[in-house]
């Protein structure tokens, strides 16, 4: 039978050339190839069929989630598939599993903090899967606070080995993922004891299980922590309780890049900064940027195909009801999202380039930049995952009643996002620690030029007393113009913040005072990064007939909505007046206008399939009804038309009901 589009007119009614924007999105025609031939390559393999998580029992799930991951494996090895189509690969199957982080931290742990020895010996074992790892850093007792970790690594110059050890309840190494029930090893993080003394946490590669039988072992205590949030979900995933026994591994498997135990039991620092300790989190906040427009784009994709396909009330004599798309309330609320899909997509991009710069270095023996991709990873990480998380609960607000549906996709894609705001970094703490940088630097003005992101303070004298110079609304669309109110509020709030710190007589107790304000500067900081890396991408050239426009008003409607939405912040650094906040809506409205009729293309260009869209409301050709219908009779409380239970509970009850009416 021919298949209906049922939003053909509206992908008549686009003005831009999708395929082209589809590269755009990609980020180059070889990044399109790939990603279209290996989504395509799992939707159409059964093996890969995702739709019935939510309805499986924990055990069912988790075994459903093991036996794809084997066959995702074998899939890379029949293949022969390269390392970037192996990863594209994972990413459209979708399902959190144990290997996020055997690839996403263990080996990137080893990578980054192993000698060239370490590397050389595990990395191959871990490449063929010969062993599986995890990354078990966080404890029962402690999370944000690592140098709060009590796990004790005390090295034994008898014997040249690390005892590994948990002394305390609250050191039992807790939320691991891949830990639970399936890691042979682990990247371990502990105190290093040398002759007595305490140098502080460092990473240990520890093996937890027998790899003939999987049993721990001797001196391991392992399992899972349960369950969490939502059916399905991140349920898929063991995450992990372990506790040692005095666990001994020989010396050689302390991760000695930034430190070292000689045989004498001589610690030694090497030449690099001690932070580097911390180096995997950076590397994987910088994946977790780049994940957050897949998230969001995934909802919005979802949430505007069914704004086009849903109509509700509007019908003029008779003719069809309005489509909800086009109410100016469901535009405000759904538009800022599209464009913030398109805006992380590209500060995911420039942060990758960010994070290649800055390991090179690190190899050239340069660390003046890891301060700021400290900060510009950890701020970016906070801001876009709470925008995301926040922005797909929004978009099965956008979608009525059936965005509840696990059928919508959108239930089972918050639960498996939301914890992004907490993992690799609580996103409060993550902001503490770009106002730490932003009030370091306003410190140092005058002293240490500032680079970078942070360059426009080298300016701040000209920011703290600039004027906003737009006059009408069409003002608002000249980059200059948003750049500079975006600059003088960041270094306006910096500044005060600074000014008020300067206060107290000491720093660490004021930085706790006023933390509230100093979150609110960091978002105002990270905010315009992004707005000026959007900026900055369309000053390249953007091929294709129509797109470079598309991407404009998307830049525009991310700026002036931000602007709307922190006014606040605007007029009460004097950065704009209420004059100028009024101007900035009117465009905002007229730019909500220019997208409608492109808003169907702009999420085909993400080109994702409907088995990794997971939704009926958001599937490509519109025909949502019927299938909601269909789907409904597959639940498995409709396998009877009389539900299990009449006897037991129902039928009583009915019975009992009717004796007492005739009393
Ligand atoms: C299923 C979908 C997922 C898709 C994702 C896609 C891919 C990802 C792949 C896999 C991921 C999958 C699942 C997620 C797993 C999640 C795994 C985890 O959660 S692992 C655990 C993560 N834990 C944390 O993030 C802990 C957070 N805490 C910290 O990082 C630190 O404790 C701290 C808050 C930064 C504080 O550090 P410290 O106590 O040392 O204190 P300070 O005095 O503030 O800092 C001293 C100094 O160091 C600088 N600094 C701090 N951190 C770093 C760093 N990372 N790099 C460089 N420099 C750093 C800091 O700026 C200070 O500098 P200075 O002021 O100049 O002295
Ligand atoms: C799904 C999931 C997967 C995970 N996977 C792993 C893994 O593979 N490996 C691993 O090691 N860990 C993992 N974790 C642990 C995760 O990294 C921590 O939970 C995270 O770092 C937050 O730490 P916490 O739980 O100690 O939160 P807490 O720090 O206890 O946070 C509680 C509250 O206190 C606030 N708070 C804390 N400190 C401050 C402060 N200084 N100032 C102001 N407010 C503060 C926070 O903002 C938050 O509101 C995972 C967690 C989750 C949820």
């Amino acid at each position: 039978m021919e298949r209906v589009d049922h939003l053909a007119h509206e992908r008549n009614k686009s003005e831009f050339d999708v395929d082209a924007m589809k590269i755009v999105w990609a980020g180059s025609p070889h990044a399109f190839e790939l990603s279209d031939r290996i989504s395509k390559l799992v939707a159409s393999d059964p093996g890969f069929r995702k739709d019935n998580r939510t309805m499986l029992s924990r055990k069912d799930l988790f075994k459903n989630t093991l036996r794809k991951a084997a066959y995702a494996w074998k899939t890379i090895v029949d293949l022969h598939l390269s390392e970037e189509e192996a990863a594209k690969l994972r990413f459209y199957v979708d399902e959190p599993a144990y290997t996020d982080l055997h690839w996403g931290m263990f080996v990137p742990a080893i990578k980054g903090q192993g000698t060239d020895e370490q590397q050389q010996k595990w990395l191959p074992l871990a490449y063929k899967m010969q062993i599986i790892g995890c990354y078990a850093q966080t404890e029962l007792g402690h999370g944000s606070n690592v140098q709060g970790l009590e796990t004790t690594a005390t090295f034994d110059p008898q014997t040249d080995e690390f005892i590994i050890h948990s002394p305390t309840l609250t050191s039992s190494k807790w939320w691991p993922g891949g830990l639970g029930k399936v890691a042979t090893h682990a990247i371990a993080y502990a105190r290093l004891i040398v002759g007595g003394r305490d140098y502080g946490v460092n990473g240990f590669i520890v093996q937890l299980r027998s790899l003939e039988d999987h049993s721990p072992l001797p001196g391991i205590t392992v399992g899972d922590i349960g369950m969490k949030f939502g059916n399905g979900a991140y349920n898929t995933m063991d995450n992990g309780v372990l506790q040692f026994d005095h666990v001994r591994i020989p010396r050689d498997q302390m991760l000695m890049r930034v430190s070292q135990v000689t045989r004498e039991g001589k610690y030694k620092q090497s030449d690099v900064p001690r932070q580097l300790v911390y180096g995997t989190m950076v590397y994987v906040r910088q994946t977790i940027v780049a994940d957050a427009s897949c998230a969001l784009s995934r909802a919005v994709c979802i949430a505007t195909r069914y704004s086009a396909v849903r109509r509700q009330f509007g019908s003029q004599n008779g003719g069809p009801e309005t489509q909800v798309i086009d109410y100016k309330t469901q535009q405000s609320r759904l538009f800022p999202l599209l464009a913030s899909a398109y805006a992380f997509r590209f500060i995911g991009e420039w942060l990758k380039w960010l994070y290649t710069d800055v390991t090179q270095r690190l190899q050239a023996n340069d660390f003046s930049t890891l301060p700021e991709a400290h900060a510009c990873t950890a701020g970016l990480k906070s801001l876009t995952t709470t925008a995301t998380a926040d922005g797909i609960e929004e978009c099965r607000k956008l979608c009525g009643g059936h965005g509840y549906l696990c059928s919508s996709g959108l239930p089972e894609l918050f639960a498996v996002y939301v914890p992004a705001c907490t993992y690799e970094g609580d996103n409060t703490v993550l902001l503490l620690q770009v106002a730490r940088f932003l009030m370091k630097t306003v410190s140092q003005l005058g002293v240490k030029k500032p680079v970078g992101t942070i360059g426009y303070m080298t300016r701040v004298d000209h920011l703290m007393q600039c004027r906003c110079g737009v006059q009408r609304a069409e003002d608002w669309l000249n980059p200059s113009a948003l750049l500079e109110a975006f600059e003088a509020r960041a270094a306006r709030m910096s500044v005060a913040c600074a000014q008020n710190l300067s206060n107290f007589d000491n720093p660490e107790e004021g930085f706790a005072e006023l933390s509230a304000d100093l979150v609110e500067a960091a978002v105002a900081h990270c905010q315009l990064i992004i707005v000026s890396k959007f900026i900055e991408k369309l000053q390249q050239e953007i091929p294709g007939k129509g797109v470079k426009q598309q991407l404009e008003v998307l830049c525009n409607i991310y700026t002036l909505f931000l602007l709307h939405k922190h006014q606040g912040d605007f007029l009460s650094t004097g950065c704009i007046t209420p004059k100028h906040a009024s101007l900035a809506n009117d465009q905002l409205r007229s730019l909500y206008s220019q997208v409608r009729p492109n808003a169907i293309a702009l999420v085909d260009a993400f080109n994702y399939t409907d088995h990794f869209l997971g939704s009926i409301l958001g599937c490509y050709d519109g025909n949502v009804y019927p299938k909601l219908y269909e789907a409904a009779w597959e639940d498995p409380l409709n396998d009877s038309v009389v539900p299990d239970g009449y006897h037991q509970y129902i039928r009583p009850l009915l019975k009992q009901q009717i004796r007492t009416a005739r009393l």
